[in-house]
Parts: structure tokens; sequence; C-alpha cells
């Protein structure tokens, strides 16, 4: 994992007419193949990096390389290859009327001959676990789904790092799951490295790595672990610990081991209920 195929060196940026940096002196790596996400309250500048990532922003100080790639309006559609985003609302990322249509949007755009864009979609579609919906009308989705075949729609175009922006907060917790699982497919069979943008750090705890940033700036990064032993610091930045974090802190204050610290509670119940209590 030391192929580093994003490179963020001292970016800031300012919207206009803004007085504060919306993202201050940021520096950061990303790997290929890894899972990172960041994370952060309301207006610490999580979106505004992501809209950089994809060329919406130019920094106004310092420079992003992203897949061998300077940011600038000169490569930015080189770099779109290399990078595809999937958005929080599943309903306003469709163009097709049907599922296969969708997928092949991109494809089409990019003059991809007919019947390797027929196998690609088919293949992206696979590996999101959709082909049986291949004429379902879009809008006849649930929001795990939908989200889905947009992931579908960013692979068919094989990019090396999918961005994930907030891509599981309008959905309920099942389909938040689904589209969890197969981003986890995708970054462990296929390679594809991922950062996922998220205010939900049950979904951060997923990853390999995690960015905190507040107020613009790059507060801490590490793993999910020493990320949420900082607890009351997370408070303070208006980020809450999950709850089966807090909980198997709890349990261990009491004098509980656990084999292992779990960050979901699925994971915490599963083991709990294998445990004998002494009355
Ligand atoms: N289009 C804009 N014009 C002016 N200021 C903006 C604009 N978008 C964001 N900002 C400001 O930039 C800062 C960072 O905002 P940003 O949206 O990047 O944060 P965020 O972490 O994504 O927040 P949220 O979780 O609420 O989306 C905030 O102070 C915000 O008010």
């Amino acid at each position: 994992m030391n192929t580093i195929v994003i490179s963020i060196k001292g970016v800031s940026y300012q919207y206009p007419e803004q007085e504060s940096l919306a993202l201050n002196n940021v520096s950061l790596d990303v790997y290929k193949g890894e899972w990172l996400a960041i994370v952060g309250h309301n207006g610490s500048g999580k979106s505004t990096l992501a809209k950089m990532l994809n060329g919406l922003h130019y920094p106004s100080k310092g420079t992003v390389m992203i897949g061998g790639y300077a940011l600038n309006e000169e490569n930015v559609w080189s770099i779109r290859e290399k990078l595809g985003m999937v958005f929080q609302n599943p309903d306003n990322q469709f163009v097709g009327t049907t599922v296969q249509d969708d997928v092949a949007f991109g494809l089409e755009n990019n003059g991809v001959e007919h019947g390797v864009m027929q196998e690609r979609v088919f293949a992206s579609l696979e590996k999101v676990g959709m082909t049986a919906f291949l004429n379902q009308e879009p809008h006849h989705l649930s929001g795990g789904q939908k989200q889905r075949v947009a992931i579908a729609g960013v692979i068919a175009l094989r990019p090396d790092i999918i961005l994930l922006d907030e891509a599981t907060s309008m959905l309920d917790p099942l389909g938040r799951e689904e589209v969890m699982n197969t981003v986890r497919e995708l970054n462990e069979k296929e390679g594809l490295t991922v950062i996922s943008i998220t205010h939900d750090l049950e979904e951060a705890a997923k990853a390999d790595r995690v960015i905190v940033l507040n107020e613009g700036r790059l507060y801490t990064e590490g793993t999910p672990q020493s990320i949420f032993q900082l607890d009351r610091e997370l408070l303070n930045l208006g980020l809450g610990v999950p709850f089966a974090v807090q909980m198997s802190q709890l349990l261990a204050d009491a004098g509980l081991q656990l084999s292992q610290r779990h960050f979901n509670e699925e994971e915490l119940v599963s083991e709990l209920w294998t445990l004998n209590f002494k009355m």
C-alpha cells in the first residue's frame, strides 16, 4: 500500500466573499488500494475537498496531484477518468430510463464500442450485485440499490479511485449496509482505492485509515482504533463516538474483557451473546 495515488500539499481554498478559509493548509497522501475515510463536523471542509478532487474547485494555494496529473483546468478530464464520484442523493444521479442504460451512459459518452459497452455494463452490474435489475426503471429501486447502480456507472469507466461523498447518508440502515458491503468487495477484490467522506463514524470505522478535518484544517489522522481513542476530543469536535465503542469501553471499565474493541452493534452483540454471565 505504498504507492501514492493522490498527493495534496499545503492546500488552501477560500470561497469568494468568505472571510475564513474553507481549507487551510491541508496536506495528505492517499495510497493505492486503501480505504480512507474523511470525517468532520458540518462546515469542516469535507465537501470542499471532495469538489476539489473532482476538479470543481482549484486550490487558492498549494498543489494537488491525482493519478500522476497535477490538478488544473488542462488535466481535469484526465483526472475525472482516474477518480469517479458517487454523490449523496441517489435520485439526482440517474440519466438513463433503465438500469443498463444508466450504467452505459458514461461509456457511450466516451465512445466505447457497442459490444465492449454491453460487456462492461454487465460486468459492472455483476460487481455490485444488480444484474437482476438490468431492465428496471431506476426510480423503482430502493435507495441502496440506486446507489449500487450509481457505483456500477462509475466503475464501468474503470477509475483507479472512487470517492463517495456522503453516499450513504440518505439511506436506511439496510441500504447503508448494502452499499458498504459493495464498496468493501470492490476495495478488496478489485483493489479499488476508496475515499469515503462521511460524518458517520460507524461508517468510518470500516476504513483502513481515518482523517479528521476541523474548521478547514487536518486535525488528526490514524487507524479507526486510534481515532476512537480520542473519545472526548471527538465529542468536542462535534463527532460522536459510535455506541458500540462507548459500550465496549464501559464494559471494559466494569471488568468485562472482550476479545476486541467492537465498532458496531452487531459485532458487539454477537460477542456478548456468547458470554456466560454468573449471576
Ligand atoms: N458555495 C459556497 N460559498 C461560500 N462558502 C461556502 C460554500 N460552500 C461551503 N462554504 C463554506 O466553506 C466551509 C466548509 O464547508 P464545506 O461544505 O466544505 O464543509 P462540510 O464539512 O462538507 O460540511 P457539511 O457536512 O455541512 O456539508 C464552511 O464555512 C462553509 O460555510
